[in-house]
Protein backbone atom coordinates (compact mmCIF):
# COMPACT_ATOMS: atom_id res chain seq x y z
CA UNK A 1 0.00 0.00 0.00
CA UNK A 2 2.68 2.89 0.83
CA UNK A 3 6.32 1.54 -0.90
CA UNK A 4 9.14 3.95 0.76
CA UNK A 5 12.06 3.03 -2.09
CA UNK A 6 15.81 4.31 -1.21
CA UNK A 7 14.74 7.49 -0.30
CA UNK A 8 17.48 10.06 0.73
CA UNK A 9 16.31 13.62 2.06
CA UNK A 10 19.39 15.71 2.56
CA UNK A 11 18.50 19.28 4.20
CA UNK A 12 21.09 22.19 3.95
CA UNK A 13 21.25 24.59 6.34
CA UNK A 14 23.71 27.59 7.37
CA UNK A 15 24.82 25.04 9.77
CA UNK A 16 25.76 22.57 6.76
CA UNK A 17 24.65 19.76 5.47
CA UNK A 18 21.99 16.99 7.48
CA UNK A 19 21.53 13.58 5.71
CA UNK A 20 18.46 13.20 7.31
CA UNK A 21 17.21 9.97 5.16
CA UNK A 22 20.01 7.99 3.90
CA UNK A 23 18.57 4.78 1.60
CA UNK A 24 15.44 4.38 3.46
CA UNK A 25 12.91 1.45 1.89
CA UNK A 26 10.34 0.09 3.81
CA UNK A 27 6.72 -1.37 2.83
CA UNK A 28 3.17 -0.92 4.45
CA UNK A 29 1.09 -3.82 3.49
CA UNK A 30 -2.81 -2.64 3.72
CA UNK A 31 -4.61 -3.04 6.76
CA UNK A 32 -1.71 -3.24 9.25
CA UNK A 33 -0.55 -0.63 11.53
CA UNK A 34 3.13 0.29 11.35
CA UNK A 35 5.38 1.58 13.33
CA UNK A 36 8.64 3.84 13.10
CA UNK A 37 10.51 4.31 16.68
CA UNK A 38 13.97 6.03 16.73
CA UNK A 39 15.46 8.54 19.12
CA UNK A 40 14.96 12.49 18.40
CA UNK A 41 16.60 13.34 15.06
CA UNK A 42 16.48 9.67 14.03
CA UNK A 43 14.79 10.99 11.08
CA UNK A 44 11.12 9.84 11.74
CA UNK A 45 9.40 12.99 11.16
CA UNK A 46 11.02 13.32 8.05
CA UNK A 47 10.18 10.04 6.82
CA UNK A 48 6.70 9.91 7.51
CA UNK A 49 6.15 13.82 6.13
CA UNK A 50 7.90 12.12 2.56
CA UNK A 51 4.96 9.86 2.43
CA UNK A 52 2.35 12.92 1.60
CA UNK A 53 5.47 14.67 -0.01
CA UNK A 54 5.17 17.31 3.08
CA UNK A 55 8.34 16.54 2.28
CA UNK A 56 9.97 15.67 -1.05
CA UNK A 57 12.72 13.42 -1.14
CA UNK A 58 16.24 14.26 -2.32
CA UNK A 59 16.26 10.70 -3.78
CA UNK A 60 13.81 7.55 -4.08
CA UNK A 61 10.41 6.76 -4.91
CA UNK A 62 7.35 7.18 -2.74
CA UNK A 63 4.78 4.58 -3.45
CA UNK A 64 1.21 4.59 -2.66
CA UNK A 65 -1.11 1.96 -4.51
CA UNK A 66 1.81 1.43 -6.86
CA UNK A 67 1.80 5.24 -7.86
CA UNK A 68 5.16 6.84 -7.75
CA UNK A 69 4.07 10.46 -5.87
CA UNK A 70 7.13 12.19 -6.57
CA UNK A 71 6.28 12.03 -10.56
CA UNK A 72 2.84 13.69 -9.91
CA UNK A 73 1.90 16.99 -11.30
CA UNK A 74 0.25 19.48 -8.22
CA UNK A 75 -2.97 18.55 -9.48
CA UNK A 76 -2.70 14.70 -9.37
CA UNK A 77 -1.15 14.62 -6.06
CA UNK A 78 -3.52 17.22 -4.69
CA UNK A 79 -6.44 14.13 -5.57
CA UNK A 80 -3.18 11.11 -4.09
CA UNK A 81 -3.13 13.31 -0.82
CA UNK A 82 -6.89 12.97 0.06
CA UNK A 83 -6.24 9.13 0.42
CA UNK A 84 -3.72 10.13 3.17
CA UNK A 85 -5.19 11.36 6.43
CA UNK A 86 -2.69 12.82 9.03
CA UNK A 87 -2.58 13.60 12.61
CA UNK A 88 -0.03 15.68 14.53
CA UNK A 89 1.51 15.83 18.31
CA UNK A 90 0.34 19.57 18.47
CA UNK A 91 -3.67 18.61 17.28
CA UNK A 92 -3.66 21.33 14.28
CA UNK A 93 -7.30 22.95 15.27
CA UNK A 94 -8.18 25.92 13.95
CA UNK A 95 -8.35 28.00 17.04
CA UNK A 96 -11.25 30.14 16.28
CA UNK A 97 -13.42 27.35 14.59
CA UNK A 98 -15.84 25.25 16.78
CA UNK A 99 -15.27 21.27 15.98
CA UNK A 100 -17.71 21.29 13.86
CA UNK A 101 -16.19 23.89 11.73
CA UNK A 102 -12.78 22.29 12.43
CA UNK A 103 -13.76 19.36 10.53
CA UNK A 104 -16.79 20.95 8.19
CA UNK A 105 -14.00 23.50 6.82
CA UNK A 106 -11.44 21.68 5.09
CA UNK A 107 -14.75 19.56 3.68
CA UNK A 108 -16.19 22.67 1.83
CA UNK A 109 -12.72 23.26 0.37
CA UNK A 110 -13.33 20.63 -1.74
CA UNK A 111 -16.67 21.29 -3.16
CA UNK A 112 -18.82 18.46 -0.87
CA UNK A 113 -22.18 19.29 -0.53
CA UNK A 114 -23.61 21.11 2.56
CA UNK A 115 -25.74 18.18 3.29
CA UNK A 116 -22.75 15.56 2.85
CA UNK A 117 -20.91 17.77 4.72
CA UNK A 118 -22.96 17.23 7.78
CA UNK A 119 -23.33 13.86 7.90
CA UNK A 120 -20.01 13.24 7.63
CA UNK A 121 -18.65 15.78 10.37
CA UNK A 122 -21.71 14.36 12.86
CA UNK A 123 -20.95 10.31 11.49
CA UNK A 124 -17.09 11.15 12.24
CA UNK A 125 -17.39 12.79 15.39
CA UNK A 126 -19.61 9.82 16.82
CA UNK A 127 -16.91 7.52 15.94
CA UNK A 128 -14.39 9.16 18.11
CA UNK A 129 -17.04 9.69 20.87
CA UNK A 130 -17.65 13.36 20.97
CA UNK A 131 -20.99 14.28 19.21
CA UNK A 132 -21.60 16.44 22.20
CA UNK A 133 -19.01 18.61 21.65
CA UNK A 134 -20.01 20.12 18.17
CA UNK A 135 -20.22 23.49 19.44
CA UNK A 136 -17.46 23.86 21.78
CA UNK A 137 -14.10 25.51 20.77
CA UNK A 138 -10.43 23.68 21.26
CA UNK A 139 -9.79 25.57 24.01
CA UNK A 140 -12.45 24.46 25.86
CA UNK A 141 -11.37 20.54 25.27
CA UNK A 142 -8.64 18.31 27.32
CA UNK A 143 -5.43 17.80 25.42
CA UNK A 144 -7.10 14.37 24.57
CA UNK A 145 -10.74 15.62 22.87
CA UNK A 146 -8.77 17.76 20.73
CA UNK A 147 -6.87 14.31 19.48
CA UNK A 148 -10.03 13.01 18.70
CA UNK A 149 -11.25 15.95 16.40
CA UNK A 150 -8.16 15.80 15.08
CA UNK A 151 -8.62 12.46 13.79
CA UNK A 152 -12.70 13.30 13.22
CA UNK A 153 -11.05 15.68 10.80
CA UNK A 154 -8.73 13.38 8.85
CA UNK A 155 -11.18 10.55 8.74
CA UNK A 156 -13.99 12.74 7.11
CA UNK A 157 -11.75 12.80 3.97
CA UNK A 158 -12.24 9.12 3.80
CA UNK A 159 -8.62 7.99 3.78
CA UNK A 160 -7.36 4.86 3.31
CA UNK A 161 -3.96 5.83 4.58
CA UNK A 162 -3.86 7.59 8.28
CA UNK A 163 -0.42 8.89 9.36
CA UNK A 164 0.35 9.62 12.79
CA UNK A 165 3.15 12.20 13.74
CA UNK A 166 4.14 11.52 17.41
CA UNK A 167 -0.08 11.95 17.92
CA UNK A 168 0.01 10.73 21.33
CA UNK A 169 3.16 12.20 22.74
CA UNK A 170 1.91 15.12 24.52
CA UNK A 171 -1.01 13.13 26.09
CA UNK A 172 -0.88 11.43 29.44
CA UNK A 173 -0.51 8.38 30.10
CA UNK A 174 -4.46 7.18 30.55
CA UNK A 175 -5.20 9.36 27.42
CA UNK A 176 -2.64 8.03 25.15
CA UNK A 177 -4.34 4.37 25.88
CA UNK A 178 -7.61 5.55 25.11
CA UNK A 179 -6.14 7.23 22.08
CA UNK A 180 -4.34 4.27 20.66
CA UNK A 181 -7.81 2.57 21.42
CA UNK A 182 -9.18 4.68 19.20
CA UNK A 183 -6.95 3.86 16.57
CA UNK A 184 -7.16 0.34 16.76
CA UNK A 185 -10.81 0.81 16.17
CA UNK A 186 -10.31 2.58 13.33
CA UNK A 187 -7.63 0.21 11.86
CA UNK A 188 -9.96 -2.73 13.18
CA UNK A 189 -13.45 -1.38 11.43
CA UNK A 190 -12.63 0.84 8.79
CA UNK A 191 -9.69 -1.04 7.67
CA UNK A 192 -7.45 2.05 7.38
CA UNK A 193 -3.55 1.15 6.83
CA UNK A 194 -2.10 3.43 9.29
CA UNK A 195 1.46 4.54 9.62
CA UNK A 196 3.06 5.93 12.81
CA UNK A 197 6.31 7.55 14.09
CA UNK A 198 6.65 7.49 18.18
CA UNK A 199 9.69 7.63 20.01
CA UNK A 200 7.69 5.25 22.86
CA UNK A 201 8.01 1.38 22.82
CA UNK A 202 5.58 1.05 24.58
CA UNK A 203 3.22 2.87 21.69
CA UNK A 204 4.72 -0.18 19.35
CA UNK A 205 3.95 -2.65 21.51
CA UNK A 206 0.11 -1.33 21.70
CA UNK A 207 -1.16 -1.10 18.37
CA UNK A 208 1.76 -2.15 15.82
CA UNK A 209 1.86 -5.36 13.77
CA UNK A 210 5.56 -4.35 12.57
CA UNK A 211 7.75 -1.94 13.31
CA UNK A 212 11.06 -0.52 11.98
CA UNK A 213 13.57 1.21 13.80
CA UNK A 214 15.77 4.04 13.18
CA UNK A 215 19.09 5.48 13.61
CA UNK A 216 21.15 8.81 12.23
CA UNK A 217 18.12 8.64 9.23
CA UNK A 218 18.53 5.15 8.73
CA UNK A 219 16.28 1.99 9.46
CA UNK A 220 18.45 -0.35 11.33
CA UNK A 221 15.53 -3.11 11.81
CA UNK A 222 12.53 -3.98 10.88
CA UNK A 223 9.92 -6.44 10.97
CA UNK A 224 7.22 -8.06 12.90
CA UNK A 225 6.89 -7.11 16.44
CA UNK A 226 6.77 -9.87 18.21
CA UNK A 227 9.73 -10.82 16.28
CA UNK A 228 11.95 -7.70 17.04
CA UNK A 229 10.34 -7.07 20.75
CA UNK A 230 11.88 -11.67 21.58
CA UNK A 231 15.21 -11.09 19.70
CA UNK A 232 15.77 -7.58 19.21
CA UNK A 233 19.41 -7.49 16.99
CA UNK A 234 20.91 -4.04 17.37
CA UNK A 235 21.91 -1.96 20.53
CA UNK A 236 19.25 0.49 20.07
CA UNK A 237 16.40 -1.55 19.44
CA UNK A 238 17.78 -4.10 22.64
CA UNK A 239 17.63 -0.53 24.70
CA UNK A 240 13.92 0.28 23.59
CA UNK A 241 12.91 -3.49 24.26
CA UNK A 242 14.33 -2.97 27.77
CA UNK A 243 12.81 0.15 28.50
CA UNK A 244 9.07 -1.58 28.98
CA UNK A 245 10.82 -3.66 31.92
CA UNK A 246 11.70 -2.29 34.65
CA UNK A 247 14.54 -4.60 36.17
CA UNK A 248 16.89 -2.31 37.58
CA UNK A 249 19.66 -3.89 39.56
CA UNK A 250 22.36 -1.78 40.59
CA UNK A 251 26.26 -2.15 39.11
CA UNK A 252 27.16 -3.31 42.60
CA UNK A 253 25.12 -6.17 42.94
CA UNK A 254 25.13 -7.33 39.57
CA UNK A 255 28.96 -7.72 39.89
CA UNK A 256 28.52 -9.48 43.20
CA UNK A 257 25.96 -11.92 41.46
CA UNK A 258 28.03 -12.03 38.38
CA UNK A 259 31.12 -13.28 40.65
CA UNK A 260 29.26 -16.69 41.55
CA UNK A 261 27.30 -17.13 38.06
CA UNK A 262 25.96 -15.51 35.48
CA UNK A 263 22.41 -13.39 35.00
CA UNK A 264 20.24 -14.32 31.75
CA UNK A 265 17.12 -12.79 30.60
CA UNK A 266 13.75 -14.38 29.63
CA UNK A 267 11.50 -13.05 27.02
CA UNK A 268 8.38 -15.34 26.80
CA UNK A 269 4.93 -14.67 24.83
CA UNK A 270 1.77 -16.06 24.89
CA UNK A 271 0.73 -18.43 27.93
CA UNK A 272 4.02 -20.23 28.04
CA UNK A 273 6.47 -20.03 31.14
CA UNK A 274 10.32 -20.56 32.06
CA UNK A 275 9.36 -22.22 35.19
CA UNK A 276 9.64 -25.84 33.57
CA UNK A 277 12.69 -24.47 31.84
CA UNK A 278 14.41 -23.17 35.37
CA UNK A 279 13.54 -26.47 37.47
CA UNK A 280 15.01 -28.43 34.16
CA UNK A 281 18.40 -26.73 34.39
CA UNK A 282 18.57 -27.19 38.03
CA UNK A 283 18.15 -30.87 37.77
CA UNK A 284 20.44 -31.00 34.62
CA UNK A 285 23.55 -29.24 35.51
CA UNK A 286 24.61 -27.83 38.63
CA UNK A 287 23.14 -24.28 38.77
CA UNK A 288 20.87 -22.87 41.06
CA UNK A 289 18.30 -20.12 39.00
CA UNK A 290 17.10 -17.72 41.04
CA UNK A 291 14.63 -15.74 39.80
CA UNK A 292 15.81 -11.91 40.24
CA UNK A 293 12.49 -10.06 39.30
CA UNK A 294 9.99 -10.48 36.58
CA UNK A 295 7.63 -8.24 34.38
CA UNK A 296 4.84 -8.68 32.40
CA UNK A 297 3.31 -6.74 29.36
CA UNK A 298 1.09 -7.25 26.49
CA UNK A 299 1.83 -7.22 22.79
CA UNK A 300 -1.24 -6.19 20.69
CA UNK A 301 -3.22 -8.00 23.67
CA UNK A 302 -0.50 -11.04 23.65
CA UNK A 303 0.88 -11.71 27.17
CA UNK A 304 4.56 -10.48 26.49
CA UNK A 305 6.84 -11.06 29.71
CA UNK A 306 10.59 -10.92 30.46
CA UNK A 307 12.88 -12.50 34.08
CA UNK A 308 15.62 -12.17 35.10
CA UNK A 309 17.41 -14.66 36.55
CA UNK A 310 20.89 -15.42 38.45
CA UNK A 311 22.02 -18.91 37.39
CA UNK A 312 24.94 -19.75 40.45
CA UNK A 313 27.23 -22.06 39.51
CA UNK A 314 30.69 -22.23 37.71
CA UNK A 315 31.47 -20.67 34.33
CA UNK A 316 31.38 -24.18 32.63
CA UNK A 317 27.91 -25.23 34.06
CA UNK A 318 26.00 -21.84 33.95
CA UNK A 319 27.18 -21.97 29.52
CA UNK A 320 25.85 -25.47 29.19
CA UNK A 321 22.57 -24.70 31.10
CA UNK A 322 22.56 -21.38 28.60
CA UNK A 323 23.29 -23.37 25.75
CA UNK A 324 20.84 -26.11 26.33
CA UNK A 325 17.89 -23.29 26.74
CA UNK A 326 18.57 -21.90 23.50
CA UNK A 327 18.18 -25.52 22.24
CA UNK A 328 15.01 -26.03 23.70
CA UNK A 329 14.19 -22.63 21.49
CA UNK A 330 13.79 -20.38 24.71
CA UNK A 331 14.95 -16.74 24.31
CA UNK A 332 17.56 -16.21 26.73
CA UNK A 333 20.07 -13.75 26.42
CA UNK A 334 23.09 -12.90 28.87
CA UNK A 335 23.59 -9.91 30.96
CA UNK A 336 27.33 -8.62 29.97
CA UNK A 337 29.64 -8.08 32.83
CA UNK A 338 29.95 -5.03 34.16
N1 LIG B 1 13.90 21.68 7.63
C1 LIG B 1 15.06 21.21 8.12
N2 LIG B 1 16.23 21.86 7.87
C2 LIG B 1 17.41 21.39 8.32
N3 LIG B 1 17.54 20.24 9.03
C3 LIG B 1 16.41 19.56 9.32
C4 LIG B 1 15.12 20.01 8.88
N4 LIG B 1 14.18 19.11 9.32
C5 LIG B 1 14.86 18.16 10.00
N5 LIG B 1 16.19 18.42 10.00
C6 LIG B 1 17.25 17.60 10.61
O1 LIG B 1 17.10 16.27 10.15
C7 LIG B 1 17.37 15.33 11.19
C8 LIG B 1 16.17 14.43 11.38
O2 LIG B 1 15.11 15.22 11.92
P1 LIG B 1 13.66 14.63 12.19
O3 LIG B 1 12.81 15.74 12.73
O4 LIG B 1 13.18 13.93 10.99
O5 LIG B 1 13.95 13.57 13.34
P2 LIG B 1 12.95 12.89 14.37
O6 LIG B 1 13.40 11.50 14.53
O7 LIG B 1 11.56 13.12 13.94
O8 LIG B 1 13.23 13.70 15.69
P3 LIG B 1 12.21 14.46 16.66
O9 LIG B 1 11.40 13.39 17.31
O10 LIG B 1 13.10 15.20 17.62
O11 LIG B 1 11.41 15.37 15.75
C9 LIG B 1 17.73 16.15 12.40
O12 LIG B 1 19.14 16.23 12.47
C10 LIG B 1 17.11 17.51 12.13
O13 LIG B 1 17.83 18.52 12.77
Amino acid sequence: MIKLDHLEKTFISKKGKVEALRDVSLEVQKGEIYGVIGYSGAGKSTLIRCVNLLERPSKGMVLVDGTDLTSLSSQKLLLARRKIGMIFQGFNLLKTATVYDNIAIPLRLTGLPKSKIDERVKKYLSIVGLNDKTDAFPAQLSGGQKQRVAIARALSHEPEILLSDEATSALDPDTTESILDLLLKINEELGITILLITHEMHVIQRVCDRVAVMENGKIIEQGKTVDIFTRPKEETTQKFVNSLFNHQLTDEITRTLQDSGKIVSFKYIGSSSNDPALATISKKFDVYPNILSGNITQLKGIPFGSLLVHLKGSIEETDKSIQYLKEQGIIIEEVPRR
